[in-house]
């Protein structure tokens, strides 16, 4: 039977991005990416969050943050709000600190929503990654369509933690049949480790209208580090302040580039669904 059966977990969204966290800091556990398939089948989410015992001094958990299709992500902007919401009640302190197999996330509560600060975006060609050099990641030469008339084309690209490609659109993102677009570009062999794919519209110089397609997940009503690459980017092109609103389908995220640190600081609800325990019967076939 697997270590999962009966565990407890939490079913919750950060403006309507469907999360599930599992606490597993008692240890004994590790997740594979079959079993989170398994759960994702019977409680559908876009990221699953695990927590395991802290491996580092000064760090609350060690988190592995998996999606849908079972691969993993080094950034979730919108799950690490609903891990600090899980967690900050039982420390007593309104912020934490988290380990990710690439990086340490902070999240403080904010009034009623949290920030997380996502640290520094990068930008080189071999960061983001992508297949072929290019000297300038704000606008990258890429297109998507008929190659006489492409519908998309030159996405700035941003590395926050996981991959992410904007592409500036003058119109409603919303007119575009983005569940086509999203997976052949994630797929495309320039994106070595595959990519999210977001379709933003500039409305003035502090917000923007976004809609993402998530690696490794598909449609989304949000997504956090989306929201972060896509802020940054923005303000790289001089299209908007380091300051921005961005508006996705299920609600506004707050981003704030600092020019102090270069640190990118997300802010945004959390909303808690239910809580429910894994029935033994839906890991029947993960091994
Ligand atoms: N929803 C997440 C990002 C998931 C990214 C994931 N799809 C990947 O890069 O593999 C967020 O709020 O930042």
């Amino acid at each position: 039977m697997s270590g999962l059966a009966n565990r407890p977990y939490l079913k919750m969204n950060g403006i309507g991005n469907e999360i599930v966290v599992l606490d597993l800091r008692d240890g004994g556990h590790e997740v594979t990416p079959a079993e989170a398939r398994a759960i994702a089948a019977h409680e559908p989410f876009d990221q699953l969050m695990v927590l395991y015992p802290p491996r580092q001094a000064g760090t609350d958990a060690f988190m592995r943050i998996f999606n849908t299709d079972g691969s993993q992500s080094g950034a979730c902007g919108n799950g690490t709000r609903c891990v600090a919401w899980h967690l900050m009640p039982a420390h007593g302190r309104d912020t934490i600190v988290l380990q990710t197999p690439t990086s340490l996330v902070e999240a403080r509560r904010a009034g009623e929503a949290f920030t997380v600060d996502m640290g520094p975006p990068r930008f080189l060609w071999q960061e983001i990654p992508i297949s072929r050099p290019a000297e300038d990641t704000r606008a990258v030469d890429f297109r998507y369509g008929p190659a006489e008339a492409p519908l998309l084309e030159r996405p700035s690209l941003v590395n926050m933690g996981n991959p992410h490609a904007v592409f500036w659109v003058p119109d409603d993102p919303y007119g575009y049949d983005l569940a086509t677009i999203g997976p052949s570009i994630e797929h495309d062999p320039l994106f070595p480790e595959r990519v999210n794919v977001s379709l933003a519209e500039v409305r003035d110089a502090g917000h923007i209208v976004l809609r993402v397609w998530e690696r490794g997940a598909g449609m989304t009503r949000a997504c956090g580090s989306a929201a972060c690459a896509t802020g940054v980017a923005a303000a790289r092109l001089g299209l908007t302040a380091r300051r921005t609103r961005i508006s996705l389908p299920g609600g506004d995220l707050l981003i704030d580039w600092r020019e102090s640190d270069d640190h990118v600081l997300m802010t945004g609800a959390v909303e808690l669904e239910h809580a429910g325990r894994f029935a033994p019967s839906w890991f029947a076939d993960a091994a």
